[in-house]
């Protein structure tokens, strides 16, 4: 159709199109000021790929929701996948058969709510862990966080408790993304542009990444095929603990669905971590699974934050806990539905810091059009999830942290419906991580007070600063964290009968 244009953009240069004119330092900043100049739906092209950026929910649910048959593949980057060999991976495998398969086996396990009621127990011990640690030892909050987080996900998907130091499983998986360098590479931009070149004879010169990619493909299978060796191991031994891949392999599968559930175990592991995914611009720079990025422990930490800033939002909370369970037990997973204003900070949470700024960039698959729009077969959409949640029509005050925006007669609209993503590709763990950070937020405010720290006798309010990358986290920051009360204090250490 003739009428039908590209999304509108900044010009680019022949060839390397607007290859300089990205800013790669929290690109999400860019590409809304790319959406308040060009509209809700504009684009830019890098060396002959399109990238379409969505900048509202009216695009979002145009293209990605109701054309999502059309847009729901992932870029296919050959470093990443074929030679380091995450290929099997869910964010690399294409819109096919395998991967309806792992998006199948995830939703029986974590696709609602009542589904992921198995894991309550789990997220309350390990958050009552949590919390005593974080009591002992108050300095070290953001590796509480990141081990908790650890520990929850690999319990969940394995059955397994990771040992208080030095765990096998998590040293094995740290050493993987850590080695994760030639995917990182500049050269990795180039492979991936001109794949012949994988071929290159080991002495060629530059060609040092190809052989470390050959190392960490080693490791990665180790990753992958470890952990699953453990169920099978327990599962031999009439030892095993119930979690989604034993759940998976007790059913009695064929060699074929063995492998895609090891695939989506290794999927929710590491992929709850941090996905695996494709930058939008020059260096191809991809961000990786590692402890470090993790969408939980960065919604987690900016909680804390959240909480050391906003002295008066803990006080509500706590009046709230006071009034609904008293003072005799701490909050479980089941108080849920009684706890609006905890219900409420945990969408602010979500709101406020926007975990994965740009979500993960979807790709089409043929051409789709939209409003007058043509989005060219092989564009990655890019949906700006910072854009949406910070417009300031929908959330007046958006850089402000204030629960009370989803009480009341008039809430403003739930983020958790941004956040996750969107359409076919929507976050499979999304009730897993909703439940995570209730717990987490709920108990946290029961047991802890959370207060700024002193310098020279004066209290310091910490900036709200947040890193760049695919995984956004809330740079670091000083508070002081104590015991409420003595009485929450005995509650978490079970006097109460509450701690089994
Ligand atoms: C606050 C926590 C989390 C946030 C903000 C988050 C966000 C996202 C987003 C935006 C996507 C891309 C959706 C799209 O294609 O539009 C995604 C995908 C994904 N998430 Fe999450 N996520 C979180 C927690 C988790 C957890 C707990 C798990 C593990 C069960 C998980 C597993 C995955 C997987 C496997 C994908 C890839 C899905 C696919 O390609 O089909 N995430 N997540």
């Amino acid at each position: 159709n003739r009428l039908l244009t590209l999304p509108p953009g900044p010009t680019g240069w022949p060839i390397i199109g607007n290859l300089f004119a990205v800013s790669l330092d929290k690109t999400w900043f860019h590409f809304a000021e790319l959406g308040k100049e060009y509209g809700d739906i504009s684009s830019i092209s890098i060396l002959g790929t399109r990238y379409v950026i969505l900048s509202s929910s009216k695009t979002v649910s145009g293209i990605l929701e109701r054309q999502s048959a059309k847009c729901s593949d992932r870029s296919h980057p050959t470093m990443a996948g074929d030679f380091v060999s995450w290929s099997s991976g869910m964010l690399f495998v294409n819109y096919s058969g395998r991967f309806h398969r792992y998006r199948k086996f995830l939703h029986k396990m974590f696709g609602s709510r009542s589904s992921t009621a198995t894991c309550n127990p789990i997220e309350e011990e390990e958050t009552r862990r949590f919390l005593s640690n974080v009591l002992e030892q108050p300095d070290n909050l953001a590796a509480h966080i990141r081990t908790t987080a650890g520990a929850i996900i690999l319990k969940v998907t394995y059955g397994y408790t990771i040992q208080p130091n030095e765990d096998p499983f998590v040293e094995l998986s740290d050493r993987a993304m850590s080695n994760i360098s030639p995917v990182t590479s500049p050269w990795a931009s180039l492979v991936d542009r001109i794949p012949t070149l994988r071929c290159l004879p080991e002495w060629f010169p530059g060609t040092r990444f190809l052989q470390d990619a050959k190392k960490n493909h080693q490791l990665a299978m180790e990753t992958v095929t470890r952990p699953h060796q453990y169920i099978l191991e327990q599962m031999a031994a009439g030892t095993v603990k119930a979690s989604f891949s034993s759940a998976l392999l007790e059913e009695g599968v064929s060699p074929e669905e063995e492998d895609i559930a090891m695939w989506t175990a290794i999927n929710t592991y590491l992929g709850t971590s941090t996905p695996l995914i494709r930058e939008c611009h020059h260096s191809l720079i991809l961000d990786v699974f590692s402890g470090v990025s993790d969408t939980m422990v960065s919604v987690i930490h900016a909680f804390f934050l959240a909480m050391t800033i906003y002295p008066e939002v803990q006080r509500t909370a706590r009046a709230e806990l006071n009034a609904v369970l008293g003072t005799e037990r701490l909050p479980r997973l089941d108080d849920r539905d009684s706890l609006p204003y905890i219900n409420a900070i945990c969408k602010e949470v979500l709101r406020w810091h926007v975990v994965t700024p740009l979500g993960v960039p979807h790709v089409s698959t043929e051409d789709i059009t939209y409003n007058g729009f043509v989005v060219p077969k092989g564009s990655y959409i890019i949906a700006n999830l910072w854009s949406i949640l910070h417009d300031e029509t929908t959330y007046p005050d958006p850089e402000v942290f204030k629960p009370e925006r989803f009480l009341g007669e008039k809430p403003q609209p739930d983020p958790q419906n941004i956040c996750f993503g969107f359409g076919r590709t929507v976050c499979p763990g999304l009730h897993l991580a909703q439940a995570s950070l209730f717990v987490s937020v709920a108990m946290s405010l029961a047991v802890l007070d959370i207060s700024r720290h002193v310098e020279d006798g004066v209290e310091v309010v910490p900036k709200f600063e947040v890193t760049g990358g695919t995984i956004s986290h809330p740079k670091p920051f000083k508070c002081r964290i104590t015991s409420r009360s003595t009485n929450a204090e005995a509650l978490l250490r079970g006097q109460h009968g509450y701690l089994h």
